[in-house]
């Protein structure tokens, strides 16, 4: 056994060998990060963080597997029922009432001169409101080998009807894998999202944390229902699952690994950030700018867009991230630019002073209240660098995703 004083100090065989274990540690680790780079997915719940892991993967050309592609279907299936429901439960809240106490007069103040009575919405022309809706619905019965004669050319909907439809949406299943999805859902699914009451519950969507997709989603409708239905790249990056966990990813890119770490935004996620808190690389903070009006489905007296600055404020302050390069994404930009148009950012950021109806000035204002908090109170300037982003837009991600990782 070899001992020595070292500046005074007794070192042991032991001490030298926890050095060199420690040196050659740190000798390793220094070269995966030569190799590879760590990037995480920061922001709160819905901001998108997923959706550019998503678009990552379509660009680095990692495909979703089979069985990804069958849960995206699936997952299409509980958006549409799921996401309806989330709206239908929000209608007392909104003071709206789907089938109205007084009855089909209401609907129908001239009367029944047109022998409608018992309805209590009138849809037009067509059973499904529509003949894409119709044909596909043909389409389905052809292929099950079932009496299409059945297809009525319907003028309304009776309460009854109506009850029934809100049943199923109340049961909605869970599909099993290959199973497709229930017929019967699609005349629902369909006469529920034309009904005047549910369009006025989704314009004030704002006030009660409605996902996003929806529009999406009941637009593609006829296609969803078609047989053999498997979700398109665009669907994929619709569906809305909130992230429980922490996925990471490897791309390829060049010389280089690159890790992207994704992990859940809604508050009861965020205190498992820290187990990915280690030799970052750089951070993609990702804020939802449609999120300026909107409550969130955690908390529906808080803003979305204020929970997001105060998770800002706290990852920029933070002693992990000193040394960290930080990108803002400001995201949804698509849904930003369209709400901007009715919903004053004044009303929800009273130090708001710009031009209202203005995407433009409205962005302004967030980009330079982020990169103020970001170096409020830092003795060195914070370098921020800010992407004005909509995730589902693949051409758009795979400039921005190409800047941000050169
Ligand atoms: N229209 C539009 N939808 C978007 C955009 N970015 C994301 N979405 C949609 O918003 C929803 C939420 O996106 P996610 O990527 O799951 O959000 P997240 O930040 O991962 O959410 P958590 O996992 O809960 O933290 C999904 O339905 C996306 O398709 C965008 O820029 N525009
Ligand atoms: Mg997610």
């Amino acid at each position: 056994m070899g001992a020595c004083m070292s500046g005074g100090v007794m070192v042991t065989d032991k001490d030298r060998q926890l050095h060199r274990d420690a040196e050659k540690e740190l000798k390793a680790t220094k070269a995966k990060m030569d190799r590879e780079t760590k990037v995480l997915l920061l922001g709160a719940g819905d901001g998108g963080k997923s959706t550019i892991q998503k678009q990552m993967r379509i660009i680095h050309n990692v495909p979703f597997s089979a069985e990804e592609t069958e849960h995206f279907r699936q997952l299409v299936f509980d958006n549409l029922t799921r996401g309806l429901k989330t709206l239908l439960d929000a209608l007392p809240d909104l003071r709206l009432d789907l089938i109205p106490e007084s009855g089909y007069s209401e609907v129908y103040p001239d009367g029944d001169e047109e022998g409608r009575a018992g309805y209590v919405r009138h849809w037009g022309p067509g059973e499904f409101g529509g003949t894409v809706i119709a044909s596909t619905y043909k389409e389905r019965m052809v292929v099950q080998g079932l009496e299409t004669s059945s297809i009525k050319d319907g003028r309304g909907v009776s309460r009854d009807d109506l009850v029934a439809d809100l049943a199923l949406i109340e049961n909605a299943p869970d599909l099993r894998d290959g199973e497709e999805f229930p017929l019967e859902y699609l005349g629902a699914l369909s006469r529920l999202w034309r009904d005047p009451i549910v369009k006025e519950a989704w314009a004030k969507g704002n006030q009660a944390a409605l996902p996003e997709n929806l529009s999406y989603i009941f637009t593609a409708l006829p296609r969803l229902f078609a047989p053999g239905y498997t979700p398109s790249t665009q669907d994929i990056l619709h569906t809305r699952a909130r992230t429980i966990g922490i996925t990471e990813t490897r791309f390829r890119l060049g010389e280089k690994d690159m890790i992207m770490v994704d992990v859940g935004g809604q508050k009861s996620e965020r205190r498992k950030w820290i187990h990915c808190f280690q030799d970052v690389t750089s951070i993609l903070f990702v804020v939802s700018l449609s999120g300026y009006d909107q409550c969130m489905v955690e908390d529906r007296s808080a803003n979305q867009m204020q929970d997001a600055i105060t998770i800002w404020e706290s990852i920029c302050h933070s002693k992990w991230f000193k040394e960290t390069s930080v990108i803002l994404f400001l995201n949804k930009d698509d849904i930003f630019r369209q709400k901007i148009k009715s919903s004053p950012l004044k009303k929800h950021f009273p130090e708001y002073d710009g031009p209202e109806r203005n995407a433009e000035a409205g962005r302004e204002f967030f980009k330079i209240k982020f990169a103020r908090l970001a170096r409020k109170g830092r003795g060195k300037e914070r370098e921020v660098y800010v992407h004005v982003t909509t995730a589902t837009d693949t051409a758009m991600l795979t400039i921005v995703m190409a800047a941000v990782t050169a």
